[in-house]
């Protein structure tokens, strides 16, 4: 039996940390991973501020004390100011995985125009994957599970079928998927027989 997965939820935003709104970014995240992941997992949650060394903080922490092998975060992507997000995603990062960005804002394309003003990254700390999502709430599900036809087949693929064996490469726990939601893509010789 192999550690659980835990995954760490980071919301990252002035006016849901100081009260000005109720924050959708933590629970949009776990209402999509409760329903694309079938392998246990646990969340461990911050609410922050775009404050760039409170960010790189958390993120350190998480991976390297929380035992975190995916972090995902939400908000601090945009061209504004205060966005840092990027920033100190990449700080905190020992490799940059700059396909996860380029993909997401493809997929976002079909929803946004304002897209490319997203300037997310991931990145591998140690060994935990750590990836920045936009932060309108609506968001999340769109780049993680990607674009579908009114029909419901899946027309533009979302990231997050990649993420599982990336988290297998980087020594982490073997997640599995409800291929409803999301398909995860491994190669043939990395699959592993289903769980009950
Ligand atoms: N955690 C959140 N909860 C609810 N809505 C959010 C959250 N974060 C962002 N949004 C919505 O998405 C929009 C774009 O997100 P962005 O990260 O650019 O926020 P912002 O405009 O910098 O403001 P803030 O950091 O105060 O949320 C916000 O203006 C807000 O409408
Ligand atoms: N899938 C998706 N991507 C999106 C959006 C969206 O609504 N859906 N909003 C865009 C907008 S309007 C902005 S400004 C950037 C940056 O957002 P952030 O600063 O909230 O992270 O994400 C972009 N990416």
């Amino acid at each position: 039996m192999s550690e659980p997965l835990r995954i760490g939820l980071v919301s990252i935003s002035d006016r849901a940390s100081d009260g000005t709104y109720r924050d959708q970014g933590i629970p949009a995240l776990e209402d999509w991973l409760g329903k694309a992941l079938s392998s246990p997992w646990q969340a461990v949650e911050r609410l922050i501020p775009d404050e760039r060394p409170l960010i790189e903080r958390t993120l350190a922490e998480l991976a390297d004390h929380a035992g975190c092998s995916l972090v995902l975060t939400t908000g601090g992507t945009g061209p504004s100011p205060r966005d840092v997000t990027p920033e100190a995603t990449l700080a905190v990062g020992d490799k940059e995985m700059p396909g996860f960005g380029e993909e997401m804002r493809r997929i976002s394309l079909n929803f946004v125009p304002t897209a490319i003003l997203s300037r997310q990254v991931a990145v591998i700390r140690g060994r935990c994957l750590i990836i920045n999502l936009p932060g309108q709430p609506k968001s999340i599900r769109e780049t993680l599970e990607g674009v579908r036809d009114t029909d419901g087949a899946v027309r533009h693929v979302g990231i997050f079928a990649a993420v599982p064996y990336c988290i297998d490469l980087i020594g982490g726990p073997y997640i599995e998927t409800d291929e409803a939601v999301i398909k995860a893509f491994r190669p043939k010789n990395a699959i592993r027989p289903r769980q009950a």
